[in-house]
């Protein structure tokens, strides 16, 4: 079987490492603290992002980008979005890639595949998005996502080498809308959180969500993206599990933002990144650049700004002019 790398040694990326070597086959997991990955190697356990789950056998454990890639047929790279291009500035060739992280960048308004380009123009490489919560995937519940790629052959082979009955993949030709769908769910998670925290109701949530959806959507198209693909797992899948999953580091941050906390009280309590906070401000700018009005994510930016609480930001929200339904 073909060898995986996984790049970025996060729940995430401990965890695709982990289905992985599920799927069968050799796999490596490139972590960019050595202290660390000697660490995990030894203890077997990724105890800073993923504690409790016992590493299999078949995963090797490295912190040097090389050794990571050496004989990968695939890589999947799951460094968060802010960091992804300086992080793989430095490395060797890669392999035919998916990427798996969920963002925005800050400096050039990127979505990941973008930041990608910028460093790597000639890796052939799609996306690897869905509802995925990395300890459920971890621990070999059943979990859907996308390989979103243009690439036929990589979708194909990606599939072949990383699905199980219990990680279901589904190819689809469409990485624009899956990575614009997977960065903004982010963003919408942090106002479903906030509106929770401030005790505004099931039905303000509901409402919110529906319309997060609407504005993903335009985005999406705004920038060549296909509005089936945000009705399907990288969108309103991942949109439904983080908007009402607890678990979920976006809408806990927004709860918590929703009950008085302040944004860097909540922030100095995590060593997870949560990347609806970074990533709010860049889509915003990225949707005025492309001329789409996206309310929810303004609102969000307002918030965590801390220029608006969530009382006063609802208001805001409701006092638009009404659009037609979408
Ligand atoms: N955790 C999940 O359930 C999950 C599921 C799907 C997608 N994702 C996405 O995967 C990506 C990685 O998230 P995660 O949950 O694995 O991370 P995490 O919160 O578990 O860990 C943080 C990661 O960020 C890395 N990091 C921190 N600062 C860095 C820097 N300056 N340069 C490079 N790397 C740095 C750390 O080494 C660590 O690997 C994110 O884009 C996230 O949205 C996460
Ligand atoms: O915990 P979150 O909010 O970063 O969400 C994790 C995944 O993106 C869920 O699909």
């Amino acid at each position: 079987m073909d060898r995986i790398a996984v790049i970025g040694a996060g729940a995430w990326g401990t965890a695709l490492a982990i289905q992985a070597a599920r799927a069968g086959g050799p796999v490596s997991l490139w972590a960019r603290d050595p202290a660390r990955a000697a660490e995990m190697a030894r203890s077997r356990d990724n105890a800073a992002h993923l504690p409790g789950v016992p590493l299999p056998d078949g995963l090797a454990i490295t912190a040097d980008p090389a050794e990571a890639l050496a004989g990968a047929t695939l890589a999947l790279l799951v460094v968060p979005a802010q960091h992804l291009a300086a992080t793989l500035a430095p490395f060797p060739p890669l392999p035919p890639s998916l990427v798996a992280a969920k963002g925005v960048t800050t400096e050039g308004l990127l979505f990941p595949l973008e930041s990608l380009a910028r460093i790597r123009p000639e890796v052939t490489a799609g996306i690897l998005s869905g509802p995925n919560f990395a300890a459920e995937v971890a621990a070999g519940l059943p979990a859907a996502a996308v390989v979103a790629s243009r690439d036929e052959a990589l979708r194909e082979a990606a599939i072949a080498r990383l699905a199980t009955p219990g990680f279901r993949l589904y190819g689809q030709d469409d990485p624009v809308g899956a990575q614009v769908g997977g960065a903004a769910k982010n963003v919408i998670a942090i106002a479903a959180g906030a509106v929770m925290g401030a005790g505004l109701g099931e039905n303000a949530r509901a409402g919110l969500v529906t319309r997060g959806l609407s504005e993903i959507a335009r985005l999406a198209e705004a920038l060549g993206g296909r509005a089936d693909t945000v009705a399907g797992l990288s969108g309103l899948g991942d949109l439904l599990l983080t908007c009402t999953g607890p678990g979920s580091r976006n809408f806990s941050l927004g709860f918590a933002l929703g009950q008085g906390q302040t944004l860097a009280d909540i922030l100095a309590a995590r060593n997870s990144v949560t990347e609806g906070v970074a990533t709010a401000p860049a889509l915003l700018a990225r949707a005025q650049a492309a001329g789409v009005d996206m309310p929810i994510t303004a609102a969000v930016c307002e918030l965590l700004a801390g220029r608006h609480d969530v009382p006063s930001a609802v208001r805001e929200l409701l006092g638009r002019p009404r659009r037609s339904a979408e």
